[in-house]
């Protein structure tokens, strides 16, 4: 029998639907209207969550993604991603190595490795990743990063050498998205400066908007 086909990570802003900002709005809400406003990659990031309704949550947005053509992807935790059927998983430092993640994941889904640098891109390959997270491009303060801010010029640097697709993460927004993509990153992580907007579905059509403008140099 054939192995299942991957998900292809879909070029442009890369949404995280976060439990840690505007907690007063349910994830799913959070999702749906990332979702309504064209997201095509949702992360699921939940570090505040009980288990329990973690599991509830991601059942309900990966429902929700796959009814609108979005992938879903779950932060941290394989086996949250598989019991929901979520489309892959993005791990770090102080997660699962990637060769085990993968090895649980199996062939079908995604698997997205956090690194600081080219070689870092090249052990993820090596260990299976699919594309990596690289950040933070500027500073954030969504997150303490144990890492010094990169830059464009270093992370245009890294996306060059990088044997896999790169996102750029941290301190990402409607300000800087274009030059991440002009950078060549294939997505562009984006969590407060959507979920804090006014209106998070318009910020992430137009951050899309943006994304493709940088990329095409318009
Ligand atoms: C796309 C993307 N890139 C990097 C990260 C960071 O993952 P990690 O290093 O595991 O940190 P936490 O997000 O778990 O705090 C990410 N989540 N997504
Ligand atoms: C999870 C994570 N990893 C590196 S930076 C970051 C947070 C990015 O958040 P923001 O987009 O609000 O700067
Ligand atoms: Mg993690």
């Amino acid at each position: 029998m054939n192995a299942p086909s991957r998900p292809h990570l879909p070029r442009g802003p890369y949404l995280l639907c976060d439990d840690s900002i505007r907690p007063e709005l349910s994830l799913v809400d959070k999702a749906a209207r990332l979702v309504a406003g064209g997201a095509r990659v949702v992360q699921l990031r939940m570090k505040r969550t009980p288990v329990r309704e973690a599991l509830a949550a991601a059942r309900q947005v990966v429902a929700l993604c796959r009814q609108e053509g979005a992938l879903c992807l779950v932060n941290d935790r394989v086996d949250l991603a598989l019991l929901a059927d979520a489309h892959g998983v993005h791990v770090g430092d102080e997660d699962l190595p990637a060769e085990d993640a993968r090895a649980l994941l199996g062939p079908g889904r995604l698997l997205g490795v956090t690194v600081r640098d080219g070689a870092g891109a090249r052990a993820a390959r090596a260990a299976g990743a699919d594309y990596v997270g690289l950040g933070p491009v500027f500073p954030t303060a969504t997150k303490q990063v144990p890492a010094p801010v990169l830059g464009l010029e270093a992370f245009a640097a890294v996306v060059r050498e990088s044997p896999l697709p790169v996102v750029g993460i941290g301190g990402v927004g409607l300000g800087n998205i274009a030059s991440v993509a002009a950078a060549g990153a294939r997505c562009a992580a984006v969590v407060s400066d959507a979920l804090l907007a006014a209106d998070i579905t318009e910020r992430v059509r137009q951050l899309a908007t943006a994304f493709e403008q940088g990329r095409s140099g318009a």
